[in-house]
C-alpha cells in the first residue's frame, strides 16, 4: 500500500493519487493540502492562514528538527544508563534575580480550570460551566483527524466570535453561551507530531504550527477584545523536554505579534511540566518565555508516562500499578513542590493537575466517595500554594472551586502568599526517588482493557473516553501501553495480588485473549464487531511487545486515521 506522503483521500475512503487531485483551496506556492475540500474549511483555510502557517514553518523547521534530535541524543544518554538533572551551563539562570512579565488581570484568577476536545458542545458547556478557564485540547484529548481538526477551528472562531451554537435534536436542546463565560486557551499538539494533511515544500507540516497559525490568524482581534482585555490568545504547550523548545515557542509568538502588529508580549502561554527531562528545566523555561508566560502545570499523567519512558533502560525502577502512582509518591510531590516554589519566585501561576475522576450517575455512594478523593487531592494542591487545578468534567467543579476557595479566600491566586522557600532545597535525589509499590496482575489487566479500549476510540476519531469512571486520554493510555512494555521487557513480578507471576510474552497473550472477550461482553457483542477493537488490539500489542519502544503510540496510531480517514463518527 503506497504510504500516506503518496496518496491522499476521499472522504469515502478511497484513494486517488496526486495526479488527480482536487482544486479547492488557494494555496500558496509550496502547499499541498490533502485533506478533503470543504467550503466550511476552506474559511479557515484561506491563503493569507495558509501563508503565515509556511512561514512559520519555513522559519522554524531546522529549529524543530534539532530540538528533535536533541531529545534523541539525549534519549540515547538516558538509556545507556544516564538520568537526566540540573544543567550546570544554565545555574546563572536558576540561580539569577529576574521575573517573568506580570501577569495579565484576564488570567488572574484561575482556580479552577476545566478541559476537553473543542466538540461544539462541549465548548459552550466547559465555558458556561463556571470555570475560571475552558483549555480547549488539540492534544491528549483530540484524535487529529482531518475531520477532527478543521471542525475545531471552526468551534474554536464561533465560541471567540461569541455566534457559536449547538443543537441536540434527540432532546430538542439548543445550546448557546451565557454572558459570563470562561477564559479560553488552546492547547497546540505537541513538537513531534506532524499534519499529514497539508505538506509544506515537500513535507508534512508541523502540526503544532498548524494549529497554532490557522487558530491565531482568525482569533487574535476578537480574542483580545472580548476574552484577554488587550492581552492574547492565551495557550497551553505540552510535553516540551527542554528549554530550547520554550525558546522555539518564544521565536513563534513574537514572529507572530509582530505579523499582527501588536504588542510584544500579548500572546500568553501556561507550559506544561510534563516530562522528567523537563522538571529539571523549570526556571531556564519559563525564562524563554519569560515576556510570554502564565506559568507553568503539572501534567502528571504525562509526567508519569515520560518517567516511565526516561528510565526504560533500568530494570530498578519498575513503575507499581498505575493506580499506586499518585502525587503521595515523594518523586511526583517533589515535582509539584518546586514547581510552585519556582513559579511564585518569577512571579506567575502554579498550576495543579487533572484529576482523572468523573462522575459516577448511577450510583451516589460511588460518586460521593470518588468525590471525596478528588477533594482531598485538591486540597492538596491548594494548601501546598498551586493557584488553581484541573477538573475533566464539569460535575467536579463545585467541589473543586470550594476547596480553592477555602484556601485561597478572595484572592486571585497564591504567587505572592505561598512562596514555598522549603522547596527550593529539593535536589535530583527526590526528583527522581523511586517509586514505591506493588504490581498485580489485575494491573496487567486493566493496562490492557483501558489500552486498547482507549485505542480502539482513537482510531475512529474519539480522543477522550469515559472508562470504568475515570476519563481516559492520550496520556493516560500511554503509561498503560508503557508499563506493559517495561513489565515485559523485565519480566516484572506480579506480587502484588499474591499471584507471585512474572510477566512474560504468554503471559500477556493470555491477557489480551481474555481481555478482549470482556470488552466484548461489556460494550456487547454489535458495537464490538462495528468498533475498532481488532485493529486497536493488533496495535497496542505491537506497541507493547516492541523490542525497541515507540516514543508515542499516536505516531503509529496517526498512519492508521491518516490513511483511513475516520470520517462521520466524529463528535466534533
Ligand atoms: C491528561 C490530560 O491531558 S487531561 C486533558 C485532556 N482530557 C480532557 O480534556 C478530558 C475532558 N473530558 C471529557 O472529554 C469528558 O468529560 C469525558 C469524555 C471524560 C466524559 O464525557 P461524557 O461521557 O459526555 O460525560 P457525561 O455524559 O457525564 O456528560 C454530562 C454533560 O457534561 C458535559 N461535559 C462532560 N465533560 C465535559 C467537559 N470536559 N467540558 C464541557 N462539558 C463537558 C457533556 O457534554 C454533557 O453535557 P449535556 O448535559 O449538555 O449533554
Ligand atoms: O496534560 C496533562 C497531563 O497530565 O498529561
Ligand atoms: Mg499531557
Amino acid at each position: 500500500m503506497a504510504s500516506f506522503e503518496e496518496t491522499f483521500h476521499q472522504p469515502n475512503n478511497s484513494v486517488q493519487k496526486k495526479s488527480s487531485r482536487i482544486i479547492g483551496y488557494d494555496v500558496p506556492e509550496g502547499v499541498d493540502i490533502r485533506g478533503r475540500y470543504d467550503p466550511e474549511f476552506s474559511k479557515i483555510l484561506t491563503r493569507d492562514a495558509l501563508q503565515f502557517v509556511v512561514d512559520l514553518q519555513r522559519e522554524f523547521r531546522n529549529h524543530i528538527k534539532y530540538a528533535m534530535e536533541c531529545r534523541k541524543e539525549a534519549k540515547m544518554r538516558y538509556n545507556c544508563g544516564g538520568l537526566p538533572g540540573f544543567d550546570p551551563t544554565t545555574k546563572y539562570i536558576r540561580e539569577g534575580e529576574w521575573m517573568c512579565a506580570p501577569v495579565p488581570q484576564a488570567v488572574a484568577d484561575r482556580r479552577v480550570e476545566i478541559t476537553g476536545p473543542p466538540e461544539r458542545k462541549m465548548i459552550i458547556d466547559a465555558l458556561n460551566s463556571g470555570a475560571k478557564v475552558f483549555m480547549a485540547d488539540l492534544e491528549d484529548a483530540l484524535s487529529p483527524s482531518w475531520e477532527n481538526l478543521m471542525r475545531s477551528h471552526i468551534n474554536l472562531r464561533d465560541a471567540i466570535n461569541g455566534t457559536i451554537t449547538f443543537h441536540d435534536q434527540a432532546r430538542n436542546k439548543v445550546y448557546k453561551l451565557n454572558d459570563q463565560t470562561a477564559k479560553l486557551f488552546v492547547r497546540p499538539r505537541g513538537w513531534h507530531l506532524p499534519e499529514a494533511h497539508i505538506f509544506i515544500d515537500g513535507e508534512p507540516a508541523t502540526g503544532c504550527l498548524v494549529d497554532f497559525g490557522l487558530y491565531f490568524i482568525q482569533n487574535h482581534a476578537n480574542f483580545r477584545k472580548t476574552q484577554g482585555q488587550g492581552f492574547g490568545p492565551f495557550f497551553y504547550l505540552p510535553k516540551m523536554e527542554h528549554s530550547r523548545e520554550a525558546r522555539i515557542w518564544n521565536n513563534v509568538f513574537e514572529r507572530a505579534e509582530k505579523w499582527a502588529g501588536i504588542e510584544e508580549g500579548s500572546i500568553r502561554a501556561t507550559v506544561l511540566i510534563e516530562t522528567l527531562p523537563a522538571v529539571f528545566q523549570l526556571n531556564e523555561i519559563l525564562y524563554e518565555l519569560r515576556d510570554h508566560s502564565v506559568g507553568l502545570n503539572c501534567g502528571r499523567w504525562d509526567y508519569i508516562f515520560s518517567y516511565l519512558k526516561t528510565v526504560q533502560a533500568q530494570p530498578d525502577r519498575i513503575l507499581p500499578d498505575r493506580v499506586q502512582v499518585g502525587m503521595n509518591q515523594h518523586f511526583m510531590r517533589s515535582y509539584s513542590d518546586l514547581l510552585i516554589h519556582t513559579c511564585h519566585k518569577r512571579g506567575v501561576h502554579a498550576m495543579g493537575g487533572m484529576a482523572a475522576h468523573i462522575p459516577i450517575s448511577d450510583d451516589p455512594e460511588a460518586n460521593e466517595a470518588s468525590l471525596q478523593l478528588v477533594r482531598k487531592d485538591k486540597l492538596r494542591e491548594a494548601k501546598a500554594g498551586h493557584d488553581g487545578t484541573w477538573v475533566a468534567h464539569p460535575g467536579l467543579i463545585p467541589s473543586c472551586m470550594e476547596v480553592f476557595t477555602s484556601i485561597m479566600g478572595n484572592l486571585p491566586n497564591q504567587i505572592h502568599t505561598m512562596k514555598r522557600q522549603d522547596a527550593s532545597i529539593l535536589d535530583e535525589e527526590d526528583l527522581l526517588q523511586r517509586p514505591r509499590g506493588v504490581c498485580t496482575l489485575e494491573g496487567l489487566r486493566l493496562n490492557t482493557r483501558v489500552g486498547i479500549q482507549y485505542l480502539a476510540a482513537w482510531l475512529t476519531g474519539v480522543g477522550c473516553v469515559p472508562l470504568y469512571n475515570f476519563l481516559e486520554d492520550a496520556a493516560a493510555a500511554e503509561i498503560s501501553r508503557v508499563q506493559i512494555w517495561q513489565w515485559l521487557k523485565y519480566g516484572a513480578e506480579l506480587d502484588g495480588d499474591g499471584f507471585g507471576v512474572k510477566v512474560n510474552a504468554d503471559l500477556f497473550g493470555r491477557v489480551v485473549e481474555e481481555e478482549m472477550a470482556r470488552i466484548e461482553r461489556e460494550v456487547g457483542n454489535e458495537k464490538f464487531k462495528k468498533g475498532m477493537y481488532q485493529e486497536a488490539c493488533k496495535l497496542f500489542t505491537r506497541l507493547c511487545t516492541a523490542s525497541v519502544l515507540d516514543d508515542f503510540m499516536t505516531l503509529d496510531a496517526y498512519n492508521y486515521i491518516v490513511i483511513h480517514h475516520p470520517i462521520g463518527l466524529s463528535r466534533l
